[in-house]
Order: structure tokens, then sequence, then C-alpha cells
């Protein structure tokens, strides 16, 4: 287990991290959520102990990891947000290069590319120069570079930035089983909270370098248990109905729109069958009702009164 407490980081002036404690148990997936600059890429530098923190601590299984960092190193793979690859090489011959500087060799080494290259879709393509790729494909290799040396847990700076949506679901079904069929622990930074939801058990929601709140998904989604929002669209819209929704004590709020009308409500589906009793009541036709619950960007939009992205 990773443990981090009251980690700090200044820049000269610039706090980029502040008073970040953070957990990672063997075997979980947990994402680091946060708009652009909120301090994602400075703590996941400090947590793989590739960035001395200002202040705090860090520990690996109950060691120290700031003095003595080798035992935590050597079980991470760390996926920078930077293509880190030799260009004019081959996807093969950078992951013989960077398996050989993790040690391996041999029989070892060839199995271990052939195996990572399977894994990430690119054994047909592994003579190729990494330059002739796309981005996605990039972004594979880099990941399995990563994975050379059999890490136990997986850290990720924003891998599926500008890539066309096939390598991203690839990547994410990919690291997604990793950690479900192997037990590979993940660290997953991203501003897309659909990642985040699909990849991860626990979230941390970082702003302004400090996390603002976290837990499982739906302990976070719990902060807006009252604010599920039911849209109906209606053949034609009455007053009257509107008004036996507004009567009603759990709707806080009823919006009418082109097709019909939103709700605000803390019953969701419970309320349903209260609204076709409404519509009944006032001869009005219901087309379609839609029960939305929150995700993980109206949590950050309910913490913050700001949207993950412009
Ligand atoms: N080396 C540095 N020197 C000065 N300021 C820095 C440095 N690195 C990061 N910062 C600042 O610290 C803040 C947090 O940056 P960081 O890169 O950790 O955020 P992030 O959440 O990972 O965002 P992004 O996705 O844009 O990388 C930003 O305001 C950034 O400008």
């Amino acid at each position: 287990m990773i443990e981090v407490q009251s980690l700090k980081k200044s820049f000269k002036k610039k706090v980029a991290v502040e008073n970040m404690n953070f957990y990672l148990e063997d075997g979980e997936s947990v994402g680091l959520l946060g708009p652009n600059g909120a301090g994602k890429s400075t703590a996941i530098s400090m947590i793989s102990t590739l960035m001395p923190p200002t202040q705090g601590s860090i520990t690996y299984n109950g060691k120290d990891a700031l003095t003595k960092p080798d035992e935590l190193r050597k079980d991470l793979g760390v996926v920078p947000q930077e293509i880190a690859l030799y260009e004019e090489l081959s996807a093969y011959e950078n992951m013989k290069f960077f398996g050989k500087v993790y040690g391996l060799s041999g029989k070892l080494l060839e199995d271990r590319i052939q195996e990572i290259l399977k894994l990430v879709g690119l054994t047909e393509r592994q003579k190729e120069a990494v330059e002739t790729y796309s981005g996605g494909m990039k972004r594979r290799i880099n990941l399995a570079v990563a994975l050379m040396h059999k890490p136990k847990t997986l850290v990720m700076d924003e891998p599926t930035v500008g890539i066309d949506p096939q390598s991203r679901n690839y990547i994410l079904d990919m690291v997604r089983n990793l950690n479900r069929e192997e037990g590979l622990t993940v660290l997953y930074t991203s501003h897309y909270m659909e990642e985040v939801e699909k990849l991860c058990d626990r979230v941390y929601i970082m702003d302004e370098g400090r996390v603002i709140a976290s837990g499982t998904k739906e302990e976070l989604k719990s902060i807006l248990s009252n604010e599920e929002t039911v849209t109906i669209q209606v053949e034609e819209a009455k007053e009257a109905f509107a008004d036996l929704l507004s009567s009603q004590q759990s709707i806080t709020q009823v919006m009418k729109n082109d097709q019909g009308y939103s709700l605000i409500t803390s019953r969701g589906e419970q309320l349903l069958e209260e609204i076709f009793d409404y519509a009944k009541q006032t001869q009005v036709k219901i087309l379609s009702i839609h029960v939305q619950t929150p995700t993980l960007e109206d949590v950050f939009l309910h913490l913050t009164g700001r949207k993950l992205r412009d």
C-alpha cells in the first residue's frame, strides 16, 4: 500500500499541491480527477518518487519511500503524459531498449516483448518506426514500455489525451482488464470524467492543488443524492400538470423546455408512478421519461461551480 500524508509541492511562489492525503491499496484502481492545472501531474510525480515534495510523507508498505524509494520504484510502471519513446526506432526496438534498462535479457526479454505487443495490439506493426505511428499507437507503446518489467502498480498521467476514440477505448479496456483480471494496481489521472467513471473504483477530485473530495464513485455521487434530474417529454404541455408537479414536496424545481419538463428531485425513479398519475389527471400524454443520476462531472460542478473542461 502507498500512503501519502500532508503532501505539498511549491514551485517558488506557486503552490501546485497542498495538504494532500492519499492512499492506494493493492489491487485497487484509483483516479485523480481534475481540470488542467489542478496538480494531478505534480501529485503523481511525487507519489512515484520522481519529484521530491516540499513537505509531507510517502510510505510504501509502511516504510518511508522518500529516503528509501527503491522498493516502490521497482514495483511501479509509470506512463508519463508526454510520449517518451525513440521515434526513429521501431516499437520492438524501443521495448527491447527499455526492457534491457529494467535488467531483462535473452529469451525472457523476447517473450515479454511479444506478450506485451500482443496486449497492446501492435504485434503486426512492431518493426515499423514509431514516427510512422498514429498518436493512439504511440500512446499504446508508451504504455507497453511501462509494463515491460511486470510492475505491480501502473501509474498513468492522462494517457488518452489527444487520441482517437478507438485507441482511447482500447487503452481503457486493456487497463481495466489488467486491473480486474490480473490484479494490477492502477493510479490514473484524467480530466475526462467518463474515463474515471469507467476505470476507477475510488476517486480523488482535485482542484487548484487540493483534494476537494474523495471516496468511491457512489460515495461522491451521494453528495448529490438530492439532485436527480427527471426529463419528461410530453405531446402537449399543460399548466395544470406543471402545477401538480410543483406541488410535490420532493420536487425542488420544475423547468419547462421545448419538449416538456425537467425536474430536480430527491426521489427519481420512485416518483414515476406519481408523475404518470398527474399526467392522467390533467390529460397530458407522456412520450418519454428519463431519470438521470448524477455523474462525477455534476459532483465537480457542485463543489466548485465550474465544469471540468471549458
Ligand atoms: N515545474 C514547474 N514550475 C512552476 N510551476 C509548475 C511546475 N509544474 C507545474 N506547475 C504548476 O503547478 C500547477 C499544477 O500543475 P500540474 O501539471 O500538476 O497540473 P495537472 O492537474 O496535472 O494539469 P495538466 O493536465 O495540465 O498537466 C499548475 O499551475 C502548473 O502551472
